[in-house]
């Protein structure tokens, strides 16, 4: 009965094994892997663990990475199976102009989102947020209309790009200061605040638009970065594509 769940980001892999494709589902094991690693995980990290029967994956790195994670799934007897954005799924409806073209890691997440919102009894909008590679803000409605979202460089790369455009920003990592005195502090605070600028921005947007807070539920694996530097109440939720990975699987299923 066990479930895979598998987020590949441009970065990174991650994945984690369920015990059953429910939402709540207690986890077996779960790992990571870096994009050039990826190739080693049926020798390594998936090795030893208990045959999963399913999987649902999500993947923004590719055909060509989703063809390496599929040899390596060659370990086990099973049917890989990769979440695409439609046009309505899990509760979520999608507003993008082209619903196909939204990546489909923001899309499993506002349906993780979705998910975690009922699952307490909410039925106000939601704004999810991840915070990887790319930082993405989306904005959902009470209905559970997906409005549209934002795409922003995550921090690394704002601060490759400035590198790479100036003479004179080499420095090492600095601290996030209200008022910074150093270049090092400068470039850390001005791409946090970036950030966390974006994310208020949407929470404003989205509360005028509904006439109503919306709750934040922020992912990825620099949320915990930018989490203290947020002002807005907001929740940091690790698993929310593995979340909404359970609740289409769980979806599915029960069709
Ligand atoms: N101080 C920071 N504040 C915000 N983001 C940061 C900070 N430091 C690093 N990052 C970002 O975090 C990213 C790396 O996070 P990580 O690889 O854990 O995320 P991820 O969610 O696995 O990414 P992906 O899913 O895109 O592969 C880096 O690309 C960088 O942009
Ligand atoms: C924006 C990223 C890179 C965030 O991981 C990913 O969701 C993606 O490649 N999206 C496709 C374009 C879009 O969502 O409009
Ligand atoms: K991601």
């Amino acid at each position: 009965m066990s479930f895979l769940a598998i987020d590949i980001g441009n970065t990174r892999l991650k994945w984690a094994q369920y015990a059953s494709p429910q939402p709540g589902a207690a986890v077996l094991a779960q790992g990571a892997a870096f994009l050039e690693t990826i190739d080693e995980l049926a020798d390594a990290q998936w090795k030893n663990l208990a045959p999963p029967t399913s999987m649902l994956g999500c993947n923004v790195a590719g055909d060509a990475v989703r063809r390496r994670v599929e040899e390596q799934l060659e370990l086990w007897d099973l049917s890989p199976r990769w979440a695409v954005s439609t046009a309505h799924d899990g509760g979520v409806r999608n507003g993008y102009d082209h619903p196909g073209r939204l990546g489909a890691d923001r899309w499993v997440a506002l349906i993780g989102a979705r998910s975690h919102a009922h699952a307490r009894g909410l039925d106000g909008p939601v704004l999810v947020v991840m915070i990887g590679t790319a930082v993405t803000v989306d904005a959902l409605d009470g209905e559970g209309r997906f409005l549209g979202g934002f795409i922003l460089p995550g921090h690394g790369i704002m601060l490759r790009a400035l590198e790479s455009g100036t003479a004179g920003l080499h420095v090492p990592t600095g601290e996030v200061r209200d008022f910074p005195t150093n270049t090092s502090d400068a470039l850390t605070s001005g791409g946090t605040f970036a950030i966390t600028g974006a994310i208020e921005h949407m929470h404003r947007r989205l509360q005028r638009h509904c006439g109503r807070a919306p709750i934040t539920l922020m992912t990825g694996g620099a949320g915990w970065k930018v989490s203290p530097h947020l002002d807005i109440p907001h929740e940091l939720v690790e698993s929310l594509i593995f979340d909404g990975l359970l609740a289409l699987q769980a979806h599915r299923l029960a069709l």
